[in-house]
């Protein structure tokens, strides 16, 4: 490494740690030695010792400044891409300059004192993917770093910011948190993939996930307000607008309403009475195969007591109406052990799902109530339904349609099986475990477990992203689930450790590569006899072991999958345990993968 790098090395680490006087002698930085030949500590290099990559400086109580003219300096910055500060005492801001270390991809200064708007040059480090800033003392508005497109950490909790949410893709963001700054205004379309906890203690913020809904009038009034002067008095007078309109919107809001039942009474009966002719002209229509005309079925039953469909929430589905269900075409996608799944197309181009549920012994209004409670319960990584119908004769759920498969497809389909790699599989267990944990919590009291988790009941978004399907649909009639129909309070505790069997039994999907059950063959059963016979790295996916995946890390996440499959459901660990298990293991996954520092 050159001496113009050594030098800027040590005068950045210098104006780091100016409590530490010779911070080089006392890391071991010394100018005469090799950052990378001679190992510099908390430093990293290229495979061909040439060049800094990496400077991993968390946890050293540095109290000086960053100087981004050394550290930016034009070698260093054309080879660092990782930077750790976290858990200083550093203050100051973040200099203009940081711009110049065009290779960052990885900067972590959580909990430090850093102060100041982070610069607007900021979004200049086109390579930047992960961001930690929390728990510092920034403050003003961020900058437009929603153009900084590979963004997939953004991490500003704790801190004094304020102004706007940039318009992030948030499709790639994985981990996103501004909670408890000064932000205001409405959350970004997409930001509701994060949770709640992710926004709260912002008092200016509103917009999902958040409950603080935002006034719609409010852009409409900044709209006129466009090109007016901006002194004090027209400022008041501009307030004293937005609330004569807010009123004048309540009370034509209210009228409306009244209107709007009036009208959907008449809908409802217009429905009802349209249902039988309009089925009869619809169906002559389209192509008749089997499952469309078992599909059709479905109307000629719930004519007798009909109902229209409740709409739980979503922009795709508004305004769809139960004749648009039975009226457009739709394709059998499977018969499963609860009821029949159809791919229903729609003129406009939308896809939906729909399933149709048999036998299930819950009255309408226990239905019902479960579906509205299920419908106020969100997690990125639990597919909602998005509609449901109820008569006395049919139970049906609308979904959207996922055309990247299901995690089963995923793991025992042809190809793609392949290129499914220890990091994503390890990635897949953690968010599937993180979301049970969640859906737990928040059903636990209203006994709604899954009931049937497996791995066709994952299925992978547009960002091939693990999503729980159906959820709460049934509860399982499977007794080694642990689960049984009835009300009692052990029943309802045993279908949601039957949750947990289900998981470890994707868990050992994802270890071995083998199906759950395979020509009469048991996979926990397998894998539990394997083990006991001491033959343990036999279980594991071949493509697995040929990727180089650590065996040791394998035999991790095996053993959390055996006790989740243990036979007896109060041996079972809790969904917390398991999640937390698993996290933990993705998490020195990350680190050792990428040698990053354990303090982000
Ligand atoms: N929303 C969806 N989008 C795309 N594919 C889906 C969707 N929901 C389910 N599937 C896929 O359709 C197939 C049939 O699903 P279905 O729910 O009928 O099967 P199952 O889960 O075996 O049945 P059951 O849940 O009744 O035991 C499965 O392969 C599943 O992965």
């Amino acid at each position: 490494v050159e001496e113009e790098t050594r030098n800027s090395l040590i005068s950045f680490l210098t104006k780091l740690s100016t409590n530490n006087g010779q911070p080089d002698l006392i890391l071991g930085w010394n100018s005469t030695l090799d950052p990378c030949k001679d190992s510099w500590p908390r430093v990293a290099c290229d495979r061909r010792n040439t060049s800094v990559t990496k400077l991993f400086l968390e946890g050293l109580n540095l109290n000086g400044t960053l100087d981004a003219t050394s550290l930016c300096s034009k070698r260093l910055a054309a080879s660092l891409y990782l930077l750790s500060l976290a858990g200083n005492n550093i203050g100051g801001g973040i200099p203009d300059g940081i711009s110049k270390c065009k290779q960052l991809t990885y900067i972590y200064v959580r909990g430090n004192q850093f102060s100041g708007n982070l610069p607007s040059s900021f979004p200049m480090l086109g390579n930047l993917k992960r961001l930690n800033i929390s728990n510092n003392k920034f403050s003003g508005n961020l900058p437009e770093l929603s153009r900084i497109s590979g963004l997939t950490m953004f991490l500003v909790q704790n801190n004094q910011l304020s102004g706007e949410i940039p318009k992030f893709d948030f499709s790639n963001l994985v981990q996103f948190e501004v909670s408890n700054n000064n932000f205001s205004g409405l959350i970004p379309d997409g930001g509701s993939r994060f949770p709640t906890s992710s926004f709260l203690g912002n008092p200016g913020l509103c917009g999902d996930p958040l409950s603080q809904k935002c006034v719609s009038l409010e852009e409409t009034v900044e709209n006129k307000s466009k090109g007016v002067s901006k002194d004090q008095i027209l400022m008041y007078s501009g307030y004293a607008l937005v609330f004569l309109m807010f009123i004048i919107f309540k009370v034509c809001k209210r009228k409306k309403r009244g209107e709007e039942r009036v009208e959907a009474a008449n809908k409802v009966a217009s429905i009802d009475d349209s249902i039988i002719s309009k089925h009869n002209a619809a169906s002559s229509e389209y192509k008749s195969d089997v499952s469309r005309s078992e599909y059709m079925e479905i109307s000629a039953e719930s004519q007798l007591v009909s109902t229209s469909l409740t709409v739980l929430e979503s922009p795709v589905v508004n305004g769809l109406k139960f004749e648009d269900l039975l009226s457009a075409p739709a394709e059998l996608l499977g018969r499963g052990k609860h009821g029949t799944l159809y791919k229903v197309l729609f003129e406009n181009g939308i896809v939906l799902v729909v399933k149709r549920i048999k036998d299930w012994a819950i009255s309408s209004t226990e239905f019902k109530q479960r579906m509205q409670r299920m419908g106020q319960v969100k997690h990125p990584n639990v597919m909602p339904a998005l509609a449901f119908y109820c008569s006395t004769y049919e139970k049906l759920l609308v979904y959207e349609y996922h055309p990247n498969g299901s995690l089963f497809g995923l793991l025992h389909g042809t190809p793609m099986s392949q290129a499914f790699d220890w990091a994503s599989r390890i990635g897949v267990a953690a968010s599937i475990s993180e979301a049970l944990a969640f859906m737990h919590q928040e059903l636990k009291d209203d006994g709604i477990a899954h009931g049937n988790l497996k791995s066709c009941n994952i299925l992978m978004n547009k960002n091939m992203e693990p999503c729980i399907s159906e959820y709460g649909l049934m509860t399982s009639l499977d007794s080694k689930y642990g689960s049984s129909l009835t009300g009692s309070e052990s029943s309802r505790s045993r279908a949601f450790q039957g949750d947990i069997y289900g998981l470890g039994v994707i868990l050992l999907e994802l270890l071995t590569g083998k199906m759950a059950q395979n020509s009469g063959v048991d996979l926990a059963d397998w894998v539990v006899s394997v083990v006991r016979e001491e033959w343990t790295a036999e279980v594991f996916d071949k493509v697995l072991i040929s990727e180089g995946a650590s065996e040791e890390r394998l035999l991790n996440l095996l053993q959390v999958a055996i006790k989740c499959v243990n036979n007896s459901p109060d041996a079972r660990p809790s969904i917390n345990q398991v999640a937390t298990m698993i996290n933990t293991l993705k998490d020195e996954d990350d680190r050792s993968m990428s040698f990053e520092p354990s303090l982000q």
